[in-house]
């Protein structure tokens, strides 16, 4: 048979060529039968070039792309790219780099354009117009030299876990698919069969495809990496391979080629050679029809009924591989475990299956259900035999501080040693961001030794992200809840309900009733997802969720969960955190040796002061990553220039080498240098004020996001008889308003019964403002910080210097309690306040504090307003 395939520089050539379907084909069994060349040739290169920069030869393919490891011969018309090719087989690097040409032309020149991502191929031979190149290695064209070479960039295939469940799974079914392929197709399995018997093949895909025929008498089992170990053989080759041998659309093979990532190149494999096996059937079916009908003589008739007996019997052989078989085997050393009613609708949907198999209907769909069915893990766990003192050294491994949270959660694990029960109440761990709310709860999954899984609810509006489509519509797929299990592998996860009280609201679909269903222990070992249609048991499931604020989730939710609080961190802590573990953890993922960087302490404090002052740690994390990635970048460059420096050197033989490397790959962050690498300070310190003037005082305010201090300045604007009347400004929200409107009245009922004759506020216009006008404010707790600003201002009499407050006021003037005492201390902390002052029924909430915020403070407890102006005036200066 002679060769079709052709090939066409882009500038331009004539193509004679066939279908990509017989391309693939013809190219893989080149690899074996025209392939002497192919056999010998790796061993005639003598240097393999390296491989980033290469600058090569552009050919582009027109009927699909090379895709590593396979044979292509090409018809090269033009003679200046048959000329460069010729030289470069010629040379040491015999390479070229082969395209697949796109469909579209440039849109302004009209000239044909290639994929950017394509292969390194060897030339193995070229006799007259023909030459033969095989694929090497995935490139990327970095740029265009000139029309006929580009420079390129080596692609490496990403990191992968080869023990991952996932990956696994994928690759036995496209094993199990390309099985199918390579047997129904009796080109392929004469040619792999003849050219082994021949022994000529060295390729590791001619192996491959003997494995998979069975022809090798060698005892190969399905199981771990028995095949691996046996032919030498990865997943990205088989992902490749199976790529390499359909018929699939040339676009479809280029996205598997792009691909770098393993378990989505078997992904993609996965479906071509599932679309394979559904064409295969239908051209046996069609063969079979055709045989039906032209067999009229005697002769033909005896053919036609041996034929028939021979159908029959590969229909025989065919039952014995029906694609429910593949289901029926994976489930047959855990049908014990596999619920009954389960059984039962994986019975129906196997005969179904079968049914539609044997009538060549799609199967698609039942395929899909099925292999989500089996591949589910029934009855199978993760061992939980908790070791409570390993528990507690993997929190603190992982963790510095949150003593009493950890403490909470090793209760938490101790009643589960105790009661051996897995249902029980959900830990919600609710802080601001970056305080290790995530990280604590991987933790807690490595302490039970279970799988981890983290499921953003923030944001979900509709419950069947938790609850799965209905299978009837299109592209219906099954919940969360559904995929976790799958990807997990076993039955008793820690599932992290991440940002809960940022649930979506949606009375149509409401996800909080899915939720509630799914916490709900006496309602989640019979959860029934929509798509899967049979009910699961979730109860083995360790929920953790995860929330900024509490405040915001439902009460029956809440009423479901025990809440730890995590506050936010202190200076102290933070340094603690950021040398022990956030400095440690970069340098490491950034591959730089600890005794490359020192980070000062004082580098570090200025970090945590003037650039991230944040309740929780991530944006440290942020500016230390930018800390090394500078750093990284400065000695990748300084070993690039190494080379150079050698020849230095070695020219004028001053010092020794290493010694120099040394000096130059040691940095040293201090905080002289750090805005080189982090640029200015972010944060002015958050006092305004030395000294706070006349009628302003300082408050502290509590968010979901941590603790802030926060001026109130009031002024006056005009007088008159009668006059007296309050502006209120500083985007405050209404409680905050009503707020400041009591602290009026309650401010003028105070002067009057101090001072009868001030009539300051009877005639008085005046403007109380909150700076940072442009942040929304709200809540009473500033009420005894407004009352104190407008006496000040009716006094004229500054408050004492370094002083805060925080408290609501009622209308005669008793102080009521506040939240978010420790963030609002460690925010007076970083505004160096001396003296604060807060309401009594919160002394216990202060005396819980650790020592460390608590330190240096001068702290008042106070129930009446007139405890505070005794505070705030009182004062001898
Ligand atoms: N006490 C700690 N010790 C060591 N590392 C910590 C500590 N607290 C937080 N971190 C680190 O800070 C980073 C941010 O933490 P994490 O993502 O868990 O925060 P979070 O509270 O879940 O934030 P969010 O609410 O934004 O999701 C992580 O790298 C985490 O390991």
């Amino acid at each position: 048979m002679p060769i079709n395939f052709l090939l066409k520089a882009w500038s331009q050539q004539t193509l004679r060529n066939r279908s990509s379907h017989e391309f693939a084909r013809r190219a893989f069994f080149s690899s074996l039968t025209d392939s002497k060349p192919t056999v010998s040739c790796p061993a005639t290169v003598s240097s393999k070039p390296c491989l980033d920069g290469l600058t090569v030869i552009s050919v582009s393919l027109q009927d699909g792309p090379l895709i590593p490891g396979f044979i292509k011969p090409l018809w090269v018309t033009n003679p200046k790219v048959l000329a460069a090719l010729q030289e470069r087989k010629s040379g040491e690097t015999p390479y070229a780099g082969a395209f697949l040409l796109k469909d579209d032309k440039h849109p302004l020149t009209g000239s044909p354009v290639i994929h950017r991502v394509g292969t390194l191929a060897q030339i193995l031979s070229i006799q007259g117009e023909q030459v033969i190149i095989i694929g090497r290695e995935r490139l990327r064209i970095t740029e265009t030299v000139n029309p006929l070479t580009v420079k390129t960039h080596h692609l490496k295939d990403k990191p992968y876990d080869k023990d991952d469940e996932v990956i696994k799974a994928t690759y036995f079914e496209v094993i199990s698919m390309l099985r199918d392929v390579l047997k129904k197709t009796p080109h392929w399995s004469e040619q792999a069969q003849k050219y082994s018997q021949d022994n000529v093949g060295e390729s590791n895909y001619l192996k491959l495809a003997e494995f998979l025929l069975q022809k090798r008498r060698r005892k190969l089992t399905y199981s771990g990496a028995g095949i691996f170990e046996a032919i030498d053989f990865n997943y990205q080759k088989l992902a490749d391979f199976g790529a390499g041998i359909s018929d699939a659309n040339k676009h479809k093979i280029q996205e598997v080629l792009e691909e770098l990532d393993i378990h989505k190149r078997l992904d993609l494999t996965l479906q071509l050679v599932k679309n394979q096996v559904e064409i295969n059937k239908i051209q046996v079916f069609h063969a079979s029809v055709f045989q039906e009908s032209t067999a009229e003589t005697d002769e033909d008739k005896k053919e036609s009924t041996s034929k028939t007996n021979e159908d029959e019997k590969e229909s025989g052989s065919a039952k014995k591989n029906k694609l429910s078989d593949t289901f029926r085997k994976s489930i047959e050393p855990i049908t014990e475990k596999i619920p009954k009613h389960v059984l039962k609708v994986m019975e129906e949907q196997f005969a179904k299956l079968d049914r539609k198999e044997a009538d060549y209907g799609c199967t698609d769909n039942i395929y899909s259900y099925l292999d989500l069915l089996t591949s589910l893990p029934w009855g199978k766990c993760s061992d939980e035999d908790i070791d409570i003192l390993r528990a507690e050294e993997i929190l603190d491994e992982d963790h510095y501080g949150l003593a009493d949270v950890k403490e909470r959660i090793l209760e938490f694990i101790a009643v589960r040693i105790l009661t051996g029960n897995p249902e029980g109440k959900i830990i919600c761990l609710s802080g601001p961001p970056g305080v290790g709310k995530t990280s604590i709860a991987r933790s807690v999954a490595r302490a039970l030794d279970r799988k981890f899984f983290r499921l953003a609810v923030g944001g979900l509006s509709d419950s069947s992200e938790i609850k799965g489509d209905r299978a009837v519509s299109v592209g219906s797929k099954p919940g969360k809840m559904v995929q976790c299990l799958k990807q997990v592998g076993t039955e008793n996860p820690l599932v992290l309900l991440d940002e809960i009280d940022k649930l979506g609201k949606c009375n149509k679909y409401d996800p909080e009733g899915a939720l509630l269903e799914l916490l709900d222990p006496e309602q989640n070992a019979h959860f029934l997802d929509h798509f899967l249609d049979v009910t699961i048991d979730l109860s083995k499931v360790l929920f953790v969720c995860t929330a900024n604020d509490t405040d915001m989730i439902s009460g029956p939710l809440l009423d479901r969960m025990e809440v730890i609080k995590l506050a936010g961190y202190t200076t102290d802590e933070k340094m603690h955190i950021a040398r022990d573990y956030l400095v440690k953890t970069v340098q490491r993922k950034c591959g730089i040796k600890p005794e490359q960087v020192d980070v000062s302490d004082a580098a570090l404090l200025s970090l945590i002061e003037n650039y991230c002052r944040e309740a929780g740690v991530r944006n440290l994390q942020k500016q230390i990553e930018k800390i090394f990635r500078k750093i990284a970048l400065k000695l990748v460059r300084q070993q690039a220039s190494s080379k150079t420096d050698v020849a230095d050197f070695k020219s004028s033989g001053e010092g020794s080498i290493e010694q120099s490397r040394e000096l130059a790959e040691n940095f040293m962050i201090d905080e002289s240098n750090l805005a080189d690498y982090v640029g200015k300070p972010v944060f002015r310190g958050e006092k305004i004020y030395e000294q706070t003037p006349v009628g302003v005082v300082m408050g502290l305010a509590w968010t979901s996001m941590g603790g802030s201090t926060l001026y109130i300045e009031t002024t006056f604007v005009e007088e008159g008889e009668g006059k007296g009347g309050l502006h209120i400004t500083g985007h405050l929200g209404s409680v905050m308003k009503e707020s400041a409107e009591l602290a009026h009245t309650v401010a003028r009922r105070i002067m009057f019964d101090k001072d009868p004759k001030n009539l300051f506020f009877a005639n008085s216009k005046l403007h109380l403002h909150v700076p940072e006008g442009a942040t929304p404010k709200d809540g009473p707790s500033a009420g005894c910080t407004m009352i104190t600003s407008l006496l000040s201002l009716a006094m004229k009499k500054p408050v004492r210097k370094d002083l805060a407050m925080t408290g609501e006021v009622t209308l005669t003037g008793r102080i009521l309690p506040i939240g978010g005492l420790k963030e609002k201390t460690m925010a007076a902390r970083r505004s160096q306040v001396k003296v604060i002052i807060f309401p009594e029924a919160n002394r216990r909430d202060f005396e819980d504090l650790e020592e460390s915020i608590k330190e240096g403070l001068d702290v008042h407890f106070v129930d009446e307003y007139e405890q505070i102006f005794k505070l705030a005036f009182g004062y001898d200066h």
